[in-house]
């Protein structure tokens, strides 16, 4: 039983050793960390809604997670394939268009929900 909870408790060490790595070394992993802080910083200052706050943080979540797949890809494939391969171009191409994916859709998200907060603030603050 305890090397049951010896090895979840490793796999936890694991991933978060993981999760440290990818903000450490990858440029785009801060830019996400940094637009979450803006996010969650205009999600209390516009005060939104449980479910808005929901939808908030699972797009965060959806884009550390392919962030993630990404940089664990293009360190295997620069582990298998250090030479010039068009497939390895293919693969590094093809995460990164996941990201990019994933970013529109948030994107889209945050402007859904961000949008008729910021107009209702400005109409407040020009009639005031
Ligand atoms: N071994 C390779 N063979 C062929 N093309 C490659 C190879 N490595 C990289 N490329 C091409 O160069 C592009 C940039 O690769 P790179 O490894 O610099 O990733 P990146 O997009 O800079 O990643 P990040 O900025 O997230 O670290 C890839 O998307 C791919 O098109």
């Amino acid at each position: 039983m305890q090397t049951y909870f010896k090895k979840r408790y490793n796999s936890f060490k694991f991933a978060f050793r993981g999760l440290n790595s990818a903000v450490r070394s990858e440029p785009h992993m801060r830019l996400h960390v940094l637009s979450t802080l803006g996010v969650v910083g205009a999600g209390f200052f516009f005060d939104v809604t449980k479910t808005e706050w929901c939808l908030l943080i699972g797009c965060i979540g959806l884009v550390f997670t392919a962030e993630v797949f990404n940089t664990a890809i293009e360190t295997v494939v620069n582990l298998v394939s250090p030479a010039y391969n068009p497939l390895a171009g293919k693969a590094k191409d093809l995460a990164a268009g996941a990201v990019l994916a994933a970013s529109i859709a948030v994107a889209i998200v945050g402007l859904i929900i961000f949008v008729p907060y910021v107009i209702s603030f400005l109409n407040l603050a020009k009639h005031t």
